[in-house]
């Protein structure tokens, strides 16, 4: 890819790479092509009776390295290998077939080979969870490869830290995870909870987007969001911190006043709009700043109350079924007492819209989402893939109420961010959102 010395436009593919290695879930071995993860019907190879692929093209290009891991994989089977083995085991046969010399370009003249990634060697040594999981995974690929072709442990320890700091979740169109893969070039890429830029997939090929306009491509200024952003900036550096090993230091997890702001209480006068901030996140003022209502002690009570049932619940959801009811609860408590772009309020949204989508009660899906439209902007931005997925699902299921006019507010909404984040020749712009626009303005 040529490197671009002039400014950059938002919606701009600035880098492009299919991946070192990859590899699908276990879980879609039988519903997805090893090979491309596309989904549909697929033909199990005869060979390890373990990979599926969706046609001849696709399973004759993964010959050339399946059939190194072949023999590994028909000797475990009808055992399933842990995600992460299958991936170490993919790297280490790939570096012995001479891996380590391949390149992956960010500009014309940059690039980085598979030991360029950084490892975090010593926090991984010293970090008694990734040791314990190391040591399971070893046990499991020592069966699988044998002793033979097994690294020492300080060299697999190095090729684990590679995947655990520089590995991507490979998304399907609805940004659901489906494998994982290593790319070389775009390993290059920092994290910032304010992303210029955004990471999508066709198939297991990774497209990085800028989301504003940008300058240059300079790469020490462009920065994609490694975690989900709509945390506290408390629980954005934990995750970090622990899976990438560094404390997070861009605008938003600087600023004293975000925290605060992301727990603010409604006003207790139900008339006015006004977010109530608790200073150090804790302190109430003693009234509205703008319509002087007295904040009383027991409605701090109540804010209290609320704001730890709902945390309790939303870590405690897993059925999605019983998830629906629950989320009822939660924001029918909420009412009046957490602000309507409360992050505890905006996650009971998402949930409950997510919750009603899967029971197909369309009314309570859609009222859900259009509530939740601010709280998602604010704490994902303005050029999202998921909240131009969340404008999507809303017009999908507007049409399906015959409410014409909104869907198509909507899905035109989902056009202006989904044409910067994915493209327009992307497969969800094309044969998922085109369609929805066609049906929309028939
Ligand atoms: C995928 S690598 C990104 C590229 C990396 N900077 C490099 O030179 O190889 C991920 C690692 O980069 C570092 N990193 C990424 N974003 C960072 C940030 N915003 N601040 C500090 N370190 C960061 C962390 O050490 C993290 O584990």
């Amino acid at each position: 890819m040529k490197p671009r010395v002039n400014k950059i436009e938002r919606g701009t593919c600035i880098l492009t790479e299919k991946p070192f290695v990859h590899v699908l879930k276990s879980r879609y071995r039988r519903e997805r092509c090893d090979h491309c993860f596309a989904s549909g019907k697929v033909l199990k190879c005869s060979g390890c009776c373990y990979v599926y692929y969706c046609n001849r093209t696709c399973q004759k290009e993964a010959w050339d390295f399946h059939k190194v891991e072949c023999p590994f994989l028909k000797k475990i089977t009808p055992r399933i290998v842990p995600d992460a083995a299958r991936i170490l085991a993919r790297i280490i046969l790939k570096l012995q077939r001479g891996g380590d010399l391949e390149k992956g370009y960010y500009t014309e003249t940059c690039y980085r080979k598979f030991r360029d990634l950084m490892s975090h060697y010593h926090e991984i040594r010293t970090d008694p969870k990734r040791v314990e999981h190391l040591e399971s995974l070893s046990v499991v690929l020592r069966e699988l490869l044998g002793d033979n072709l097994m690294p020492n442990f300080t060299e697999l320890q190095g090729i684990y830290g590679r995947v655990v700091v520089n590995g991507f979740n490979i998304l399907d169109g609805e940004m659901n995870s489906i494998g994982t893969g290593l790319y070389l070039g775009i390993s290059v890429v920092d994290h910032s909870c304010t992303p210029n830029a955004v990471a999508t997939f066709e198939g297991t090929t990774l497209y990085i987007r800028a989301i504003e306009d940008l300058p240059s491509l300079d790469w020490s200024q462009i920065f994609i969001s490694y975690v989900d952003i709509m945390q506290t900036t408390e629980d954005r550096r934990i995750d970090l911190k622990s899976q990438y090993y560094f404390l997070c230091t861009c605008s938003r997890c600087i600023d004293p006043e975000e925290s605060p702001e992301m727990e603010a209480a409604a006003c207790p006068n139900s008339n006015c709009i006004q977010p109530l901030i608790l200073k150090g996140g804790k302190e109430f003022p003693e009234s509205c700043e703008t319509c002087k209502t007295k904040i009383s002690l027991e409605f701090q009570e109540e804010y209290r109350e609320v704001t730890t049932f709902t945390k309790e619940q939303l870590a405690n959801m897993k059925d999605v079924a019983s998830d629906l009811d629950v989320c009822k609860i939660c924001l029918t408590k909420q009412k009046n007492v957490l602000h309507r772009l409360n992050l505890w309020h905006t996650k009971s949204l998402d949930l409950a819209f997510e919750s009603a989508i899967e029971m197909g009660k369309w009314q309570d899906a859609r009222s859900f989402g259009v509530n939740l439209i601010d709280g998602f902007r604010k704490y994902n931005g303005d050029f999202n893939p998921l909240l131009g997925l969340l404008y999507m699902k809303l017009g999908k299921i507007e049409l399906l109420l015959n409410q014409v006019r909104e869907a198509q507010e909507h899905l035109l909404e989902a056009s202006n961010i989904l044409r910067i984040t994915h493209g327009e020749s992307h497969s969800l712009y094309k044969t998922q959102l085109i369609p929805l626009l066609m049906q929309a303005s028939n």
